[in-house]
């Protein structure tokens, strides 16, 4: 993964505000990529994280298919989805053709906060070197 790496965010409305709190928490280092994002997921980040994110269409009128196109591309190094477990999407396929995509691709992919926290202190997207103590002030 590259310093300015493809990061594509997307979330089904019931965690949409997951997404944007956990994208405000990490902004800065989300900030230091290219970020992609599903319409109405991608307009939260915008209007209430501050974040700089190539605004899809909506997930259900194609957006996750764009996201998918662009992992076809290799211009997506990395996905979070928080997608919704308790709630039939009316774009299903979409859905599992944007899951099967990443996993086929051996891209990253988050569906959850947990995952999403382990991935994005990773050193390959936060850039510090693993090995060197951070500086702890006496
Ligand atoms: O439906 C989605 C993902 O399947 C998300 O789309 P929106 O970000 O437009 O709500």
């Amino acid at each position: 993964m590259q310093p300015r790496s493809g990061i594509a965010l997307v979330a089904h409305d019931s965690c949409k505000q997951d997404m944007v709190d956990w994208a405000r928490f990490n902004r800065r280092t989300l900030s230091a990529h290219r970020l992609y994002a599903t319409g109405t997921t991608g307009g939260r980040l915008i209007d209430e994280v501050g974040l700089s994110v190539t605004r899809l269409r909506s997930g259900p009128h194609g957006g996750d298919q764009q996201i998918g196109s662009r992992i076809a591309e290799g211009d997506v190094d990395l996905l979070i989805f928080f997608w919704d477990p308790l709630t039939a999407q009316p774009h299903e396929p979409d859905v599992r053709a944007l899951l099967r995509l990443a996993v086929l691709s051996n891209i990253p992919v988050a569906c959850n906060r947990a995952t999403a926290d382990f991935v994005i202190s990773s050193p390959l997207l936060t850039g510090r070197d693993p090995w060197t103590p951070e500086l702890v002030p006496a």
